[in-house]
């Protein structure tokens, strides 16, 4: 019995090695600081143009930086769930979270469907259940995850039994019919088909029928004559597992928080607050999965996977956090959007793996309860006090200040906070009365939740906040990837949505930066890591690079509308700088795509995107965040929409608007080059003094306006095609001050 005495690994931590991108990160940084050393040393012999290119130039170099620094040693793990029983006696408990907040950008078929793949899940039913958060108090959801608990019972026993991979049913019974002759499995499957269309057609009834508010009854009567913004708690547990049974279905429960409208409610972390709490009090597991609404399992053996990793580590710090990547299914050919983040996930994420590890990404992670109680890892010892207000030695009167006036929930955070699973099952019903109190929108009025434990508050990316509150007390994360890939979710399939949701991030990043649990304060006063603070401001800058995108994007209109030139002449030496620059920028981009299996067009409709994505939604982001301080404005959490199968008709990937102001940059700048072109080639252009504007600058104004080529062919496009004529209008007017200004200082200059 060797095994006995040295239990094989659980999972192998992998060095990855890319020699060829590393020789490519240094190429183009030493060709980056050879251009701003060029720059600076002739920067007496030109203008206005020579210097903004510096600055801009300047930021680039900052963002490849913290870039390179972010790939330079990427990791991967791999885990190894069938040596799991050799290793432990018992598999831990595990609660799961899942998110949802609006019944129509998030119809409750999809919710329904992920939950319906959790309960399905390969692990003892006793160690799992699954809380279910409604922000959109809906009795429809309700409803239908009511229903959905009944198919569960029947589709829990037939995946496991046939050991079906897909358990989400709707992904299931959307592709081909599996080949298994057996006659037995035939009848099955038709039978779960039957029994999955009825559940889809009494939900599609439920929400065409719209349950009306005022004649609900019995089970529903709570959710009559209430606003969704403004109701008490609603908790209701679905199904009850009540003998603690290996292979029945979890728990179920049903939370819908209370909503007051002068409180504040936060949103997501807010939801996911309650979650914690809720949970805590009835089942009170020492790990927490927490997904949104659309995102399915993918690999039912993911709990599996994920217990690898939280218990095969020797010293638990290495895995404060197990984030599995976000991936998604059924996206459009060739990311027309870029939102699908393979090459990033690839490159940058596993990079950033190999520092202090993965950021926090809001869903598919497993969390230690008492690492979001607070707790730091053994190690930190005395320090522990400097790094959090959760240490061993507090009372029960301060435990109480933070964790809020409820002693059941502090009893419970107690035997979290050092590693206890529920010792006592509870019968779940019992507890409802004291779960109300603490899903009250009052509760955490002057506690600790959502700043010193919990889902952290202030920022529309809550999950980079509290992934980075984490790593700060000195936990290290770990990633998850098996294979077949753990959960799949929605991914926008329409331009604007996906624009919206590029706004919100930059918005909540962009508030991460400036608030004082940014990552800088976070290194020097804490345990983050020097490298994982480049790793945070890598994404953090979302927002701030639009303005040296925008900056760069404008200046070769501007240089050749007032005659004067950003770039060397074509004769000029430096020129190959440039070039070179340029050419190994491109060269290393393809290489990515395609050794990710991606095509040329993926390649080229990203870059495209990121050009506009950052001129237009992040400099939203940044102007939100501005209002924000100046108090003019909060910032908000946009719910992403769903599913959009319908909305394009067709011409799906085609770029389509709307009224919103956050297309008005982009058309400006596209304004402004095609003026550019008309002053250029209509003689229009000021007199130069020495330093006219060349092929260079013209070359460049025709490379913005392919990147922008999508506006191009919504300034001609009809309906949503088109971009609306009050942008227009609003983009002409901008840029006509933009020339006369322009024309008019330098005319002042001569
Ligand atoms: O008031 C709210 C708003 C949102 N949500 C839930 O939050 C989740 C994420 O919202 P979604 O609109 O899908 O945002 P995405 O941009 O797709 O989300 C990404 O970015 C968010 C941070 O901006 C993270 O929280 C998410 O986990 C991450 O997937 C969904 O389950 C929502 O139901 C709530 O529960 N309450
Ligand atoms: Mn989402």
């Amino acid at each position: 019995m060797a095994n006995a005495i040295s239990p094989p690994n659980l999972y192998d931590k992998v060095a990855l090695k890319y020699p060829i991108h590393r020789a490519f990160d240094i190429t183009i940084l030493v060709l980056l600081i050879s251009l701003l050393v060029y720059r600076l040393l002739y920067i007496r012999n030109h203008g206005f143009a020579w210097l903004l290119a510096l600055l801009c130039e300047s930021c680039f170099t900052f963002t490849w930086v913290v870039t390179v620094s972010s790939k330079w040693n990427p990791v991967e793990y791999k885990t190894y769930p069938e040596r799991l029983s050799q290793k432990i006696q018992e598999l831990p408990p595990v609660d799961i979270f899942v998110t949802t907040a609006d019944p129509v950008l998030e119809p409750p078929i999809l919710t329904v469907n992920t939950v319906i793949s959790l309960l399905a899940v390969d692990y003892p039913a006793d160690k799992l259940a699954c809380y279910v958060s409604d922000d959109g108090c809906s009795p429809t959801t309700y409803y239908s995850l009511v229903e959905a608990s009944k198919f569960a019972k029947l589709w829990a026993p037939f995946c496991k039994k046939h050991n079906i991979q897909a358990r989400a049913p709707f992904r299931y019974f959307s592709s081909e019919v599996p080949l298994n002759n057996s006659s037995e499995f035939q009848q099955e499957y038709n039978k779960m088909k039957d029994e999955y269309e009825e559940l889809a057609s009494k939900i599609n009834d439920a929400v065409e029928k719209s349950i009306d508010g005022n004649i609900l009854s019995g089970d529903f009567a709570a959710f009559s004559n209430i606003e969704r913004k403004n109701h008490p708690t609603i908790i209701k547990v679905v199904w009850e597992n009540k003998a603690g049974i290996s292979d029945e279905l979890p728990h179920l429960i049903y939370i819908s928080r209370e909503k007051r409208p002068k409180h504040p409610h936060h949103y997501k972390a807010g939801a996911m607050n309650v979650l914690t709490r809720v949970s805590g009090m009835m089942t009170n597991a020492p790990f927490m999965l927490n997904l949104d609404c659309d995102m399915f399992v993918n690999n039912p053996k993911i709990v599996r996977h994920a217990m690898c990793l939280l218990l095969g580590s020797r010293d638990e710090r290495e895995s404060g956090f197990v984030q599995c990547p976000q991936y998604f299914y059924d996206g459009l050919k060739d990311d027309p959007f870029g939102n699908q983040f393979e090459v990033l996930h690839k490159y940058i994420g596993s990079g950033i793996v190999g520092i202090q590890g993965p950021f926090y990404g809001g869903t598919g992670c497993f969390h230690r309860r008492k690492v979001i109680y607070g707790s730091c890892p053994r190690d930190v010892g005395i320090q522990a006090k400097s790094l959090t207000s959760v240490h061993g030695d507090l009372t029960e009167k301060e435990q109480l200040k933070i964790f809020g006036n409820s002693k059941e929930f502090v009893r419970s955070a107690a035997q979290a906070l050092q590693g206890k699973a529920n010792m006592s099952p509870q019968i779940l019903p019992n507890l409802i009365e004291a779960a109300h109190r603490i899903a009250g929108c009052g509760y955490e009025y002057g506690t600790g939740w959502g700043k010193e434990v919990g889902w952290q508050y202030g920022s529309a990316t809550e999950d980079i906040l509290t992934g980075l509150k984490i790593h700060a007390r000195g936990w290290r994360s770990v990633l998850c990837s098996p294979d077949p890939r753990a959960f799949l979710g929605c991914v926008p399939r329409v331009g604007p949505i996906s624009m919206t949701q590029q706004k919100r991030w930059a918005t909540g990043l962009l508030e991460i930066l400036i608030s004082d649990r940014n990552p800088i304060t976070a290194t020097l006063t804490a345990r983050l890591q020097f490298r994982q603070c480049l790793a945070y401001l890598w994404i953090l800058i979302w927002g701030l690079r639009s303005i040296p995108e925008i900056c760069y994007a404008v200046l070769p209109a501007y240089c050749i509308i007032t005659n004067s030139s950003f770039l060397p002449k074509p004769y000029e030496p430096a020129m190959y700088i440039h070039v070179a620059l340029f050419l190994s920028y491109v060269i290393y981009g393809l290489l990515e795509y395609l050794e990710t299996g991606l095509s040329i067009r993926a390649w080229w409709n990203n870059q495209r995107m990121a050009r506009m994505n950052a001129t237009n939604a992040w400099f939203f982001g940044v102007i939100s965040v501005f209002l924000k301080i100046l108090g003019i404005s909060g910032t908000v959490f946009e719910i992403t929409q769903k599913d959009q199968s319908s909305d394009n008709g067709g011409d799906e990937g085609r770029f389509t608007f709307d009224a919103s102001p956050i297309f008005v940059p982009g058309t400006t700048i596209l304004l402004l080059q095609l003026t550019a072109f008309v002053m250029g080639f209509g003689g229009m252009q000021l007199p130069s003094v020495d330093d006219a504007s060349g092929l260079g600058e013209m070359l460049c104004s025709v490379l913005v306006v392919i990147c922008f080529w999508p506006f191009v062919k919504g300034l001609f496009g009809k309906g949503k095609y088109g971009i609306p004529l009050s942008t227009i209008c609003k983009s002409s007017l901008l840029s006509l001050s933009f020339v006369y200004l322009v024309t008019s200082s330098s005319m002042g200059q001569l």
